[in-house]
C-alpha cells in the first residue's frame, strides 16, 4: 500500500481542512465548510448505519426512486439528513440527488457550490451488514450567484469539480476526498466524534491483481469484456465484488485493482450514475495516480446531459485500466 500512514492522530480534519485552505484558489473558506457539513452528516449516518438493526431502520420503504429502483430506508434517511446538513451549512445553492428526481434548489442566493450526491451506495448491503458508502461530488456553480440554478450548473463535466469524494460505513468509518491536490483519507472516532488523518497521500498501486466485476451478467457481456475477465482468470488474480460500489473501489484504492460496471443486456448504458457515482471516483481514482473510462472515454471529460445518467464504468489501477480498455 503507497500510502503515508499518518504518524500522529492528532490531526483532525477540521485542523487538516484549516491547514490546506490556503492551498485553495478561492480560499474563502466556503469549500472548507462545506466539507465539514459533509463530514457531520457523515458522522449522523455513520451512527444510523450502526444502529439500523436497533432501530428498524432497514428494509425498504415502500416507494421507488426515478431509476424504478425501491428505496430502502436508508437511502430516504441519508438523503434527508444530508440535504438537512447541506442546506443549514448555508454554502449550497443546488442538490442532485440519486434519490431525487428533479435538481432540489435550494433557493440560497448566497451559495456558491453545487452538490451532486448519491446518499447511500450499496443499497442491496444495508440489511446484510455488510460495508455501504456516500457519494459526493462538488461543483462551483456557473450561474451568477443570487440567480435561479440552471441545468448548465448541474450538468458540468466531472473535470469541473473542485472537490469529491466518499464516506465509507464500513468496520470503521472513513471520508476520503480530493480538492484536486491529491486524496487523503481519515478514519472516524465515534468516542471522541471526530475525523482523524488517517492515510495522507493515497496513491493506487499503478498495477494489481484483483478484478471486481458482477460475473453474474457474465452471459450477457461483450465479448471483449469477456475476454479481459479470462485472461484474469489465466494471470490467476483474485476475483473480488462487495457489491457496494463504494467498498469496491475504496479496496482496490489501496490494494491496486480493477472494478468495471460495463454494458449489459439488463443495462445498455451500464448502471452507475455519472454525475453522482462516477464522476467523483473518477477524481479519486486520478488524482490517487489510477484511471477511470466509461471503455472508451475518460470518465471526467463525459457532457452530462441528464441528471441520473449512466455510464459503464471502468476505474482502477493505472496498468489494468489501461489493459481492460486494449
Ligand atoms: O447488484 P449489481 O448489479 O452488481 O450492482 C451493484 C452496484 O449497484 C450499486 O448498489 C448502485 O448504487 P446504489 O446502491 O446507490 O443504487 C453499487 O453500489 C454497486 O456497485
Ligand atoms: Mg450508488
Ligand atoms: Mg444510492
Amino acid at each position: 500500500m503507497q500510502t503515508k500512514l499518518a504518524t500522529s492522530v492528532g490531526i483532525t480534519l477540521d485542523r487538516f481542512i484549516k491547514k490546506k485552505q490556503n492551498d485553495f484558489a478561492f480560499a474563502s473558506g466556503e469549500l472548507s465548510q462545506l466539507l465539514r457539513d459533509i463530514a457531520l452528516a457523515g458522522k449522523i449516518i455513520h451512527r444510523e448505519v450502526n444502529r439500523a438493526g436497533l432501530l428498524n431502520i432497514g428494509g425498504a420503504y415502500g416507494t421507488e426512486n426515478v431509476q424504478g429502483e425501491e428505496q430502502q430506508k436508508l437511502d430516504v434517511i441519508a438523503n434527508i439528513r444530508f440535504i438537512r446538513a447541506l442546506k443549514n451549512g448555508g454554502e449550497v445553492c443546488a442538490i442532485v440527488s440519486e434519490e431525487d428526481d428533479e435538481i432540489l434548489d435550494l433557493n440560497n442566493k448566497d451559495g456558491r457550490y453545487i452538490v451532486s450526491m448519491d446518499p447511500l451506495d450499496g443499497s442491496s448491503n444495508i440489511d446484510v451488514n455488510v460495508s455501504i458508502g456516500t457519494i459526493f461530488s462538488i461543483f462551483r456553480r456557473v450561474s451568477p450567484v443570487g440567480s435561479k440554478v440552471t441545468n448548465e450548473d448541474v450538468l458540468q463535466k466531472g473535470s469541473e469539480q473542485v472537490a469529491a469524494g466518499y464516506l465509507l460505513y464500513g468496520s470503521s468509518t472513513m471520508l476520503v476526498y480530493t480538492t484536486g491536490r491529491g486524496v487523503n483519507g481519515f478514519t472516524y472516532d465515534p468516542s471522541l466524534g471526530e475525523f482523524f488523518l488517517s492515510h495522507a497521500d493515497m496513491k493506487i498501486p499503478e498495477d494489481g491483481k484483483i478484478y471486481s466485476i458482477n460475473e453474474g451478467s457474465y452471459r450477457s457481456l461483450e465479448p471483449k469484456v469477456q475476454q479481459y475477465i479470462e485472461n484474469c482468470k489465466d494471470k490467476k488474480y483474485t476475483a473480488r465484488y462487495i457489491g457496494s460500489l463504494v467498498a469496491d473501489f475504496h479496496r482496490n484504492l489501496l490494494k491496486g485493482g480493477i472494478y468495471i460496471y460495463p454494458s449489459t443486456d439488463k443495462a445498455p448504458n451500464g448502471k452507475l450514475r455519472l454525475n453522482y457515482e462516477c464522476n467523483a471516483l473518477a477524481m479519486i481514482c486520478e488524482q490517487a495516480g489510477g484511471l477511470a473510462t466509461d471503455g472508451k472515454n475518460r470518465i471526467l471529460d463525459i457532457q452530462p446531459e441528464s441528471l441520473h445518467q449512466r455510464v459503464p464504468f471502468y476505474t482502477g489501477s493505472k496498468k489494468m485500466v489501461e489493459e481492460a480498455m486494449k
